[in-house]
């Protein structure tokens, strides 16, 4: 039986402009996640993606709702539960890869298991690890200026993964790469899905990287008005479904 990894239920967002004026964003959106899913979140600009993924990572409240992740509500936890349950149990890939500049790659790679503390060894072992799967084991002792946009982004993927967590969240994920690149990134995210059980949440305006997801969300002013699932089909063929649909928003 599949268990859920997290539920959003009749989430509500809304933003107060600088004038006073209330725009709702989100409404009454639920659906939920289960564990060791590959989810795609597909919608026009201004559709509300990001503040969807900020709120289900923890990163933003919602104004109403619940999210709730391995049965626990996140905002009824302590902003120490909070941090910690951020540090342990997610992992996040952005477009502009958030790496730290004055730090090495592998300074980059180690900083979430240096947040928990984690012996030297265990983090030398970790980042090994991460380092070998994507390739990057020539570039550790590199600072990230001295990389390619592919490599960074590569660095930020080793970075979400290095603590294992159980869900990864994935803001444009590929924005930034060129199609060798973001076709390298995909099959990553495939692999550590199908291999690891990772559970991975992804927003991405781009049809080839939505095709490597088991389902899309899509969604429109704020609401899911649609739903479609890759189940057997090659991803070449979901590819092609995923560009039919995106062709209805046109
Ligand atoms: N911090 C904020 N304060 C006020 N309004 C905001 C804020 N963040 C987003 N908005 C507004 O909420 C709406 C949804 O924005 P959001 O970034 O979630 O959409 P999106 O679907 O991710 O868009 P895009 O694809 O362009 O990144 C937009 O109209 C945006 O202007």
């Amino acid at each position: 039986m599949t268990e859920s990894l997290l539920i959003a239920n009749q989430l509500n967002k809304s933003y107060l402009s600088a004038a006073g004026v209330q725009q709702d964003v989100l409404h009454d959106l639920s659906f939920s996640v289960d564990k060791g899913e590959f989810v795609a979140i597909m919608g026009p600009s201004g559709s509300g993606k990001s503040t969807l993924l900020n709120i289900l990572s923890t990163l933003m409240a919602p104004t109403s709702g619940t999210v709730t992740i391995n049965g626990k509500d996140i905002w009824q936890l302590s902003d120490k539960e909070v941090s910690k349950f951020r540090g342990q149990d997610m992992g996040f890939i952005f477009q502009n890869y958030n790496l730290i500049d004055s730090l090495t790659v592998q300074e980059n790679i180690s900083l979430p298991l240096t947040l928990q503390k984690a012996g030297a060894k265990k983090i030398k072992q970790a980042v090994k690890k991460v380092a070998q799967m994507l390739h990057i084991e020539e570039y550790l002792n590199k600072y990230p200026s001295e990389l390619s946009g592919g490599q960074q982004q590569r660095v930020g993927a080793a970075r979400a993964l290095v603590h294992n967590p159980a869900l990864i969240f994935g803001d444009e994920p590929t924005g930034a790469l060129d199609s060798e690149n973001a076709r390298e990134m995909m099959n990553y995210l495939t692999t550590i899905n199908a291999n690891e059980g990772i559970s991975i949440i992804m927003v991405t305006h781009d049809a080839f990287s939505a095709s490597f997801a088991s389902r899309i969300l899509f969604l429109t002013d704020g609401q899911i008005t649609k739903t479609i699932n890759r189940d057997n089909q090659p991803r070449e063929v979901f590819y092609q479904q995923v560009l039919s649909e995106l062709g209805n928003f046109n």
